[in-house]
Formats: C-alpha cells, structure tokens, sequence
C-alpha cells in the first residue's frame, strides 16, 4: 500500500482521480473497455468532483460498479447511495457509462446479491475508488469483516459505530433513522480489482487510518487488508494521517 498525504481534501481528491483517470485511460487504450467501482459518502465528494471533470475519458466505454448501499432506504431519501452517485456523479458525466450495475436496495436482497455477483464475474474491475469508515470499515464490511468469503457481494449488518458516523454526517436525522442492513461489495470482490484508489481525508478518520496502515491485518479492522494488495494507493489528508508514525508516507 502506498501512502499519499497532501494538505487538504481537495487535493487529495484531485490527485486520487487524475491516478484513477489515467488508469481508466490506459484500460480504454489496451482493452477498448474498462470496469470501476465507485463509493459514496463525504469521503468521495473531492475525488468523484475530479473525476466527472476528466473530460477526456470515454465514459461510454466504462462500466460502473455500486460498491454498497443501504437495504430498504427509498431512492428518493437524501442519504440513499443510488441517489449520490446519480446525483454528484452518472448525469454530470457527458455521455452515459457503458452500463451502471446499481444496487437495489429495496429488491430482494438475496437475488439483489446474485444478480450483482454474476455481473461482476464477467468484469475485470480496473480500479476501484473506495474510503475507509470511522471504524475502519472497507464498503459496509464493519468489523469483524469476512476476509475469506467466495461471495462477492453480502447482506450485512450494519454495526453502532457505522450507524453513528451516518448520523454524525448529516444524512440521517436520528440514529434510528438510519438502516440497519445493507448490502456491501465483500472484501475478496474488491481486492480483486487491479489497482485500488482509497480516498480518506478528515481527522476523524485517523485512528482507523492508523490501525488500517500501521497495524496488524485482521477481521478487526476491515480496511488492513490493503495492505496486502499488489496496488493500492491510500490517498490521506493531513488531519487523517495525523495519527501515522511518518514512517509509510509518501
Ligand atoms: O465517505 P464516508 O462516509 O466516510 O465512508 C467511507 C466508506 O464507507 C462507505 O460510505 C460506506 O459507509 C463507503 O461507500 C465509503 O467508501
């Protein structure tokens, strides 16, 4: 895993998506087609920004990949993932991806995980844009994560701090507001992808940081597990890596 720690969550959030672009310009140029995935919530503000901005990219080549979402929240709630990625980032693009695999949150969940698992066995994913949560959760896989699933997308239950963080972000307005299952991309689906791109700006975050990058690898803190994949970047902000002993940055 690479670290990356710039001054603020705008530039993190530029540098992130201009790797992330490049990467999508060399899948397009080699393959003539390229498959991501792309996360939500306030750490992906900057970057899925950035990334519309890529003027240059072909988009009607790339598939796209919903990394999680919540089950049973309307499309039409403020804090519905479907929602954010239509909104900040599929009808600010030019021209429509070649296809967008969203997770339906209110289909049957069991077959929702199916139909999604089976679509994305037919992609290699080039990159996939994810975050880290407060609790260091990697998508919806709150700890103890199942680093070993052959599942590649999972029904899960959504754990006290999760729920918390949702609530602390303003898109909820009580904590019983916010869902309590969801479905997440599993932790093998997204370390197979090619190159992963892990935008984490905010002071709030830097203890998960810390344990993600710092410590061991474990179930206990779901987004260690980059730290054993070929190609990852973990893009921070000064406040998030704030907690770093220095010794990895970049
Ligand atoms: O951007 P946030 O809200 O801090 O969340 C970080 C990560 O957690 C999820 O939002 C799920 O809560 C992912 O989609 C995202 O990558």
């Amino acid at each position: 895993m690479k670290v990356l720690i710039r001054e603020d969550r705008e530039k993190l959030g530029r540098e992130a998506a201009a790797h992330g672009a490049s990467l999508i310009r060399t899948a397009l140029r080699v393959r003539g087609e390229a498959a991501i995935i792309v996360a939500t919530g306030a750490s992906q503000f900057a970057t899925l920004e950035a990334l519309v901005g890529s003027a240059d990219l072909d988009w009607s080549r790339v598939t796209v990949f919903h990394l999680d979402e919540y089950l049973g929240l309307p499309i039409t709630h403020p804090a519905s993932f479907r929602l954010y990625l239509w909104d900040r980032f599929l009808r600010q693009l030019p021209v429509p991806v070649r296809a967008f695999y969203a997770i339906d949150g209110n289909a049957d969940p069991l077959a929702e995980t199916e139909r999604l698992g089976r679509a994305l066995a037919e992609h290699r994913i080039d990159v996939a844009f994810v975050g880290i949560g407060e609790n260091a959760h990697l998508a919806f896989n709150d700890p103890p994560a199942d680093f070993d699933t052959d599942r590649a997308f999972m029904v899960v239950a959504l754990d006290e701090a999760c729920r918390q963080q949702q609530l602390g972000e303003g898109w909820f307005a009580t904590l019983d507001d916010v869902p309590r299952r969801a479905i997440t991309m599993s932790v093998p689906a997204i370390m197979g992808s090619e190159h992963i791109i892990c935008t984490v700006p905010d002071e709030r975050k830097a203890q998960a940081v810390a344990a993600a990058v710092e410590g061991p690898v474990t179930e206990a803190v779901p987004a260690s597990i980059l730290q054993l994949h070929p190609d990852c970047q973990l893009y921070l902000d000064q406040p998030a890596a704030s907690r770093l002993t220095g010794a990895q940055a970049g």
